[in-house]
């Protein structure tokens, strides 16, 4: 069974559908990148599927527990240093070693200095070496090698390679290169939502938690 199923989905902005009718799935070992111009919905889609909004229709099927999700901020604690945001996530999901994530993202010379200090492509860094912590099999990224140089790019591709060498699966949403010519490319061109079709709901009252 893949680890993500994704069957007829819908998903709505401001109250009206913006993507319907989307159906793929993630298989272990599968990257997968949604492509699309500005502003069809790949933020939107990425949130519906991480659980932060409903969807209009459709369902999901992936195990519980098994999804990790980065989206455009990078969820640090500026005032904790790397090391010790890496261990306040390593808390949250129960894993132990922070070590291999530290050395994947070449973070270990900026071990301890504080996430407020970092440039923004070495807080991008940490933000995804939070995504090897987390020990869990799905990652949903959202534009994650925005600010990151070429070299970081680089470790960006490996990280999610080996990810996927392990039996885990990424669904990313980008319009840059990742430097990942195996990903499969699924645009969403095709299943842009007539903007007149009713949404049937308050997905509108979500809205609040895009900042
Ligand atoms: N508060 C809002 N009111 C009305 N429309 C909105 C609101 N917020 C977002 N939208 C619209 O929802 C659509 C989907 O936005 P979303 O951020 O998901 O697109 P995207 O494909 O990720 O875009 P980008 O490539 O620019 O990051 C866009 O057309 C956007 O203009």
């Amino acid at each position: 069974m893949p680890l993500l199923t994704i069957t007829d989905l819908s998903v709505a902005r401001a109250g009206l559908p913006i993507l319907s009718a989307l159906s793929f799935c993630v298989d272990h070992g599968e990257a997968l990148v949604l492509r699309g111009p500005n502003g069809i919905g790949k933020t939107t889609l990425l949130r519906t599927i991480a659980g932060l909004q409903p969807a209009l229709a459709g369902e999901m099927s992936l195990a519980a527990e098994s999804m990790a999700y980065a989206g455009h901020s990078d969820g640090l604690k500026a005032t904790l240093s790397v090391v010790e945001n890496l261990r306040f996530w390593a808390d949250i999901y129960a894993t132990k070693d922070i070590a291999p994530a530290l050395a994947q993202m070449n973070l270990d010379a900026l071990a301890d200095r504080a996430a407020h200090s970092l440039s923004a492509g070495q807080k991008r860094r940490l933000g995804l070496a939070r995504l090897l912590v987390t020990g869990r099999p799905i990652w949903v990224l959202d534009e994650p090698t925005v600010s990151l140089d070429q070299a970081s790019v680089q470790l960006f591709a490996e990280a999610i390679r080996s990810h996927l060498a392990q039996g885990g699966a990424a669904l990313m949403a980008t319009h840059i290169d990742l430097g990942l010519p195996e990903a499969r490319v699924l645009d969403l061109g095709p299943y842009r939502a007539d903007p007149l079709a009713p949404t049937g709901g308050s997905a509108g009252a979500f809205d609040e938690a895009f900042l």
